[in-house]
């Protein structure tokens, strides 16, 4: 861990002592349950006993690695203002990527709402340049841009003079203000009367799927899509819509505005794009002819700006005089702006964001995690650190010279051809790494390999804000791709303790699998979720007697786990709801999501399959979107994820009924431990039911994936049922 600097601090968390207290006693209990099983492996059930036993020691050996995201957690404090007066005008430049890749499930009137928030940051304009990275090839969103800057002429004058807040118009003004008389008012109002046409236009650009021919005329770049252009074919654009190096480009009232650059680099059949890690990789190229910023923001598309001081603060980490020069990136936490109240689908991750992170962060490694970071171009382009790297304050204007836009444009092009990479080390030692579908995290590990340091910042006011999936499908399909590539990333060569042996800390390479052995979860959980109702229908124990110290022992470690974790999310701001909603999701992500990914690598390693990154939908119909905010869950699929989470839920239920039946006749040998599992996950499940039993809507469960369900649940229960006749026989 790195101490103090003078333009930020690093402070550490209270209540270290009382976690680490309870961890040794956890711990303890853990080894006694291991003990416990191993001794006393049972004559009839004894495959089920051995599940139950290795579900143990795997649950128990995660819970190990995930207290090294809790045993020396810090949190980051920058000096903005100290930055201020110390650097006045020579701070420097920063270039920002926003990625894009379908004018569909990104609609460009999003996109564009992102690319102005980063526009107007509270940062000398002459300074910023914006890049767009199109991976779509779509004229829509080369549109939308072009309306962008355009409607930027007004929005960034606005915004700056009555510093409002947060700087993507589609939110600032689906907020409601007092109109008076006020010049404010008046203003307000033209400009939300410029938006909303823009708008307009913008979608109904996007729903005819075409471009109004006099609008064509109206910038050069259109003609780009007069030849052939098709989303996985076509040749490289780049166009630069706003040269904020020509005097002559100013907003309304006179002052510069950002460069503006739309970038879409070449696609051929035949030719891998590798998705978004082939994106930023053109982005970092094509940036470097045109402003080649020391700083580089990187944020999707759909992730705005929401705090328009945010580059400052990041600029702290960086430029502080003991510790700036070995800051590779400072990556903030993913945020949202489309959460329902208590988080369906726990998406705001309370213990990740202000725990586990900031925990990795006391041992000296961050997460990339893709968006809302800002990085060092030095690092991001293959370099090792090396004392004295300071990063320099010139002007944009120093790296263009005299040159024209369209020799820059024509310059720049040429690094965004298929290619250009051939024989080169992009995408393995340069830029970010290919052939994961977690780019990020495998690209932020080897940079701190090469002997660099990261940041976790996470300021209260959130920095940057994204749409979070709002559907069960698209979140578990996220789910997937993450735990899918981080599983890669551990098998390969790139897993924390080999490649980062001596290079990041033991703490922090246990902190990496945290997230890297999801997919390993996946089997414990379904053994919990599928033995313990299976052996109580077949009459098998698979706990302690009640009264023995050891059931007394397994149900402190329960008991202690259950609640320290209730704890330190209610602690971070969750709600009890928020939490329990949690434990939902965490427990259908490892049966659906983290088994899918298990399997899935399985089959890469065989050659039977190809990693791919399938992106996640920004938008979903009226009526998906009312439910979500009614807090329903999204069930509506017969997907393989959805049966499995049916039939897990009502084999318990069907479980639990049996053993209230046996419970309430008297019969002597109820296994408790076994109902109160089954009970558990009756509870964990009680929306599967509403979905298959009583909704009707599109969201519930469709009857084909309730019958194979149910099919299952009750055959698997029926065998059991079996066996224990045979054994009374
Ligand atoms: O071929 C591609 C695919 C995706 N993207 C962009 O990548 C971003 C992330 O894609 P999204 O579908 O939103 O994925 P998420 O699951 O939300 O993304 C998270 O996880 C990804 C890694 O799996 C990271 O790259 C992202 O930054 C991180 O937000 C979006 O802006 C896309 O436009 C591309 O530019 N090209
Ligand atoms: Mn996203």
């Amino acid at each position: 861990m790195r101490g103090d600097g003078d333009l930020f601090e690093t402070r550490a968390a209270r209540g270290r002592a009382v976690h680490r207290g309870l961890c040794i006693t956890i711990l303890a209990g853990i080894v006694c349950v291991c003990v416990y099983r191993l001794g006393h492996i049972p004559q009839v059930g004894r495959y089920s006993w051995i599940a139950m036993l290795c579900a143990e020691a795997v649950l128990g050996l995660y819970w190990i690695i995930s207290q090294s995201g809790r045993w020396a957690v810090v949190y980051r404090f920058p000096f903005k203002d100290k930055l201020s007066s110390r650097y006045g005008e020579k701070l420097p430049p920063v270039d920002v990527f926003v990625c894009t890749a379908d004018p569909v499930l990104e609609p460009p009137s999003l996109v564009v709402n992102t690319v102005l928030s980063v526009m107007s940051y509270n940062y000398p304009s002459h300074k910023l340049s914006v890049y767009l990275s199109d991976d779509g090839g779509s004229q829509l969103t080369f549109y939308a841009l072009f309306e962008a800057s355009r409607f930027s002429k007004y929005w960034i004058p606005f915004s700056k003079k009555h510093n409002v807040e947060p700087r993507s118009p589609a939110i600032y003004f689906s907020r409601t203000i007092a109109v008076d008389d006020s010049s404010f008012a008046r203003e307000w109002t033209h400009v939300k009367l410029l938006y909303e046409e823009m708008r307009g236009r913008i979608d109904s650009a996007a729903a005819k799927g075409s471009v109004l021919e006099h609008v064509r005329d109206q910038h050069k770049g259109f003609s780009e899509w007069n030849s052939k252009v098709e989303k996985q074919d076509h040749h490289s654009i780049v166009q630069i819509l706003i040269d904020g190096w020509n005097p002559e480009a100013t907003d309304v009232e006179g002052n510069s505005l950002p460069t503006l650059v739309y970038l879409s680099r070449e696609k051929r059949p035949g030719w891998p794009h590798n998705f978004k890690a082939g994106s930023m990789n053109a982005l970092i190229r094509v940036s470097s002819e045109i402003s080649k910023a020391p700083i580089i923001l990187n944020v999707d598309c759909d992730m705005y700006a929401n705090d328009p001081d945010a580059i400052k603060d990041a600029l702290c980490f960086f430029l502080d005089e003991k510790h700036g020069s070995q800051t590779c990136y400072v990556q903030y936490p993913q945020q949202y702006n489309n959460i329902v109240k208590n988080d369906i689908y726990g998406n705001q991750n309370f213990a990740t964001n202000n725990i586990e992170l900031s925990g990795l962060d006391g041992f000296g490694v961050a997460l990339y995690v893709g968006t809302g970071c800002f990085h060092r171009r030095e690092s991001l382009s293959g370099k090792k650190f090396s004392a004295n790297h300071s990063i320099e304050s010139g002007d944009v204007v120093d790296n263009i010279k005299d040159r024209s836009v369209v020799e820059l444009e024509e310059a720049a092009k040429v690094l965004a051809n298929c290619s250009y990479e051939k024989g080169t080390l992009w995408g393995k030692e340069m830029g970010l790494v290919y052939g994961c579908p977690v780019e990020d995290i495998v690209t932020g590990l080897s940079i701190q390999c090469r002997g660099w340091k990261p940041v976790y910042y996470n300021p209260s006011k959130h920095a940057f804000k994204g749409v979070a999936p709002t559907t069960l499908d698209v979140s578990l399909i996220q789910f997937t791709r993450w735990s899918e590539g981080m599983f890669q990333i551990f098998l390969s060569k790139y897993c924390p303790f080999i490649l980062g042996r001596g290079k990041i800390s033991f703490g922090g390479q246990m902190g990496y699998c945290i997230y890297l052995l999801w997919p390993v979860l996946s089997l414990p959980t379904l053994v919990y979720g599928v033995i313990p109702a299976l052996a109580l229908v077949r009459g098998v124990p698979l706990f302690p007697k009640v009264s023995s110290l050891w059931m007394a022992t397994l149900a402190y470690v329960f008991t202690a786990k259950t609640a320290y974790s209730l704890a330190e999310d209610v602690a971070v701001g969750d709600t009890v709801k928020g939490w329990w909603y949690v434990q939902r999701m965490v427990v259908i992500r490892r049966m659906t999501a983290y088994l899918l990914a298990l399997i899935e690598t399985v089959m890469r390693m065989l050659g039977l399959s190809q990693s791919a990154f399938v992106l996640t939908a920004k938008v979903v119909d009226d009526e998906a979107e009312k439910r979500y905010k009614k807090g329903l869950i999204e069930f509506g699929s017969s997907s393989i994820m959805m049966i499995i989470i049916a039939t897990v839920a009502l084999l318990n239920l069907l479980a639990l009924g049996w053993g209230a039946v046996k419970a309430l006749c008297g019969a002597t040998e109820v296994l408790w431990p076994q109902l109160a599992i089954c009970g558990v996950w009756v509870l964990l499940n009680l929306p599967v039911y509403d979905a298959i039993f009583f909704r009707s809507d599109k969201g519930s469960m469709p009857l084909p994936a309730t019958l194979k369900s149910l099919i299952m649940a009750s055959t698997a229960l029926l065998i059991s049922f079996t066996k224990r006749v045979v054994i009374e026989l």
